[in-house]
C-alpha cells in the first residue's frame, strides 16, 4: 500500500511539474508579448511628441515672422490659417505683452488677458510652457480641457493632451513628460506614472519608459498591467492554461501507467512462477562435420493471460528480483522431466542449461550435485554461464572445479561480448566456449568480429575447448564456421526453440 502511494505520489509530481514548467513557459511568452505592446505604445506616443514639437514649430515660427503690431482682420487670417492646416493646435492666441488680445477660436477680446507664468521655459527656442488641466476655452466653455499652452514670441497654441490618440495604445497609464536638469514637468497622460515607474513601484515587465530621439526631453513612461493584459487576452489564456492543465494530467497518467506496467511485469513474474506461467523450449545443436543432432539448448518462454513476456524482458526482472535460483529450479524440474519422456534421445545428449552468473558467485550452482534429476539423468549437462565479472573471482573458480569434479560440463556463453574474455579463458576450468551470434551475422557483411573467429579458433584449440557457434542462419554462414573448424553449430538454420512436442518430432525426424 505504501509503495502504491510513493508511485502515485511520483505520478502527481511529474504532473505538478509539467504543469509547472508549461506556466513558466506561457508566462515568458506572456512577458514578451507584453514587453512588445508597452515598447509599441511608447513609441506610438513618442513619434505623437515629435509630430506635435513639429506642428508647434511649423505654426508659431512663422506666424512671429509676420511680425504683428496689433489683432487685426490680417492678424486673425493668418491665425486661423495656421490653425486649419494643424493636427494637434486647436486654438491660437495672439499677445502685446503679457496680454491676450484675440484667440482664433474668440476673435478679438473686449479686453486683453494677462498671461500665465510657465512651467518651464525651452530656452534654446524661447519657448514658454504651461500645462493646464483644465482649461475653459472661451469657446468651448461648457467643458474643461487638459491642454499644453505653448508661448513663442507674440503667439501661443494650446495642443489637447489627449491628443496623442489613447485609442490606439493599449496601456491606460501613461504619461509624456519634459524633462530638464533639475525638474520633469507633466505634459499628457497620467501625471505620476512616469517618477512611480523610475521608483519601481510595478511589477516587472508591466513598465517602460523611453525618450525621443529627435527631441530628447521628451520622454513617454507606460504602464500595463498584467490584469489588463491577461483580461486583453483572456481567451488566449484560458485555452493555453486548458492545454497546459491537459499536458500535466496526461504526463501523470502517463508516469502512473507506466509504473502500473512495471508493478504489473514484477507481479506476472512472481505469479508466473508459482503457477506454471513459465515454460521451456529446445533449440537443436547440430555436430558441424556430420550435420547430426548432438544436443540442445534450452531457452525460456513465457506467456500469461495477459500476454507473452521475451527472455529480455523477464530475465532482467528475474534478476532483479533475486528469484534467480527458484527460477533456475523450476527449469530443471520441468526440462529435464520433459526430455527424459523423450526416448529415442540417444545416451551422451548434451542438454545446455542456462545459469546465472550470480548464482554461481552465491554458491547456489553447489546444489545442482544434489539434484538426482540431474546427477542420474542419461544426459550430459553443459551448464551455460555468460562471461560475467562474477565469474573471475576465486569463489567463483572453486565452485567451477566442484561442479566439473561432479560431472558437469562448463560452457562460457555470448563468448566475445562480456567481460575480459582472455583472462577467464586462461583460468577458468570450462569444456566449451560459444561464439556469439554477433560474431555469425558479421559473416554476411565481412565485419571486424567475423574477422575474429580464426583469433578465436586459435585459443579453442590452445585451451582444448569444443566450440558452438550461436545464431547461424545461412549456409554461408555455417561453410564459413566449418571451415574454420568450429565444432558445434546452432540457430534457425536448424530449428527454432520448440516446445517438447514439437521437439519430439523434430527428433524422430532425425537420425542418430
Ligand atoms: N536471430 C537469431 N537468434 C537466434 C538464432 N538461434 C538462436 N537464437 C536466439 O539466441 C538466443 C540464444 O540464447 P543465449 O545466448 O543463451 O541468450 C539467452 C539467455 O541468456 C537468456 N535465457 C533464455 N532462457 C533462459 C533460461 O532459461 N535461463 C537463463 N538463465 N537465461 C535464459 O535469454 C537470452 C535470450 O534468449 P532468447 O530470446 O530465447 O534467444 C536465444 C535464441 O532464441 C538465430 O539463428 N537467429
Amino acid at each position: 500500500m505504501e509503495k502504491y502511494q510513493k508511485k502515485s505520489i511520483i505520478a502527481v509530481l511529474t504532473g505538478v511539474l509539467v504543469f509547472i514548467t508549461g506556466c513558466l513557459i506561457l508566462l515568458y511568452f506572456a512577458a514578451q508579448e507584453l514587453i512588445t505592446q508597452i515598447n509599441a505604445d511608447t513609441k506610438h506616443i513618442l513619434k505623437h511628441v515629435d509630430s506635435a514639437v513639429l506642428e508647434r514649430r511649423s505654426v508659431l515660427t512663422p506666424l512671429n515672422k509676420f511680425g504683428f503690431k496689433q489683432c487685426n482682420e490680417t492678424t486673425l487670417l493668418e491665425m486661423r490659417r495656421a490653425l486649419f492646416d494643424s493636427q494637434y493646435v486647436i486654438d491660437i492666441g495672439f499677445f502685446i505683452g503679457n496680454q491676450l488680445m484675440c484667440t482664433t477660436g474668440a476673435g478679438l477680446l473686449s479686453s486683453g488677458i494677462n498671461d500665465l507664468e510657465p512651467d518651464y521655459i525651452r530656452k534654446d527656442e524661447d519657448v514658454r510652457v504651461r500645462f493646464e488641466p483644465q482649461l475653459y476655452l472661451l469657446l468651448f466653455t461648457g467643458r474643461p480641457m487638459e491642454v499644453v499652452i505653448v508661448r513663442q514670441g507674440n503667439f501661443n497654441l494650446i495642443m489637447e493632451s489627449k491628443a496623442f490618440n489613447s485609442a490606439s495604445i493599449g496601456s491606460k497609464n501613461w504619461e509624456v513628460v519634459y524633462r530638464d536638469s533639475e525638474e520633469l514637468h507633466h505634459l499628457a497622460g497620467t501625471k505620476g506614472t512616469y517618477s512611480k515607474i523610475s521608483g519601481d513601484s510595478y511589477l516587472p515587465y508591466e513598465t517602460g519608459v523611453a525618450c525621443s530621439t529627435e527631441n530628447e526631453n521628451y520622454c513617454a513612461a507606460v504602464h500595463l498591467p498584467w490584469s489588463q493584459f491577461f483580461s486583453n487576452n483572456h481567451f488566449l489564456l484560458i485555452i493555453s492554461l486548458i492545454l497546459t492543465c491537459l499536458a500535466g494530467v496526461s504526463s501523470a497518467l502517463m508516469v502512473n501507467a507506466r509504473i502500473a506496467a512495471r508493478r504489473s511485469i514484477n507481479q506476472r513474474i512472481r505469479k508466473g512462477l508459482k503457477k506454471g506461467s513459465f515454460y521451456w523450449t529446445y533449440q537443436p545443436i547440430i555436430c558441424l562435420q556430420s550435420g547430426k543432432l548432438i544436443g540442445c539448448e534450452v531457452l525460456a518462454r513465457f506467456e500469461d493471460k495477459y500476454g507473452v513476456l521475451f527472455p529480455d524482458e523477464f530475465i532482467p526482472v528475474i534478476r532483479k528480483n533475486n528469484l534467480t535460483w527458484t527460477f533456475t529450479e523450476a527449469m530443471i524440474a520441468t526440462t529435464i522431466k520433459e526430455l527424459t519422456s523423450i526416448e529415442v534421445l540417444p545416451e551422451g545428449f548434451k542438454v545446455s542449461l542456462n545459469i546465472f552468473p550470480c548464482d554461481v558467485e552465491l554458491g547456489n550452482v553447489l546444489l545442482l550435485p544434489q539434484i538426482t534429476e540431474l546427477t542420474n539423468s542419461r544426459f550430459i549437462i553443459c551448464l551455460e554461464i555468460t562471461e560475467d565479472e562474477y565469474l573471475d573471482t576465486s569463489i567463483a573458480h572453486a565452485h567451477f572445479r566442484t561442479l566439473v569434479e561432479s560431472g558437469f560440463n562448463l560452457s562460457l556463453d555470448d563468448f566475445g561480448t562480456g567481460y575480459s574474455n582472455l583472462r577467464n579463458l586462461q583460468n577458468l576450468s570450462f569444456h566449451q566456449l560459444k561464439i556469439d551470434r554477433t560474431f555469425v551475422q558479421d559473416i554476411a557483411t565481412e565485419g571486424l568480429k567475423a574477422s575474429m573467429i580464426p583469433n578465436i579458433m586459435e585459443l579453442v584449440h590452445k585451451f582444448n575447448y569444443t566450440c558452438v557457434a550461436e545464431g547461424i542462419e545461412t549456409t554461408e554462414q555455417e561453410a564459413i564456421l566449418k571451415t574454420a573448424g568450429v565444432h558445434y553449430g546452432q540457430g534457425w538454420k536448424y530449428g527454432k526453440p520448440m516446445t517438447a512436442s514439437k521437439f519430439k518430432n523434430y527428433i524422430t525426424s532425425q537420425h542418430f
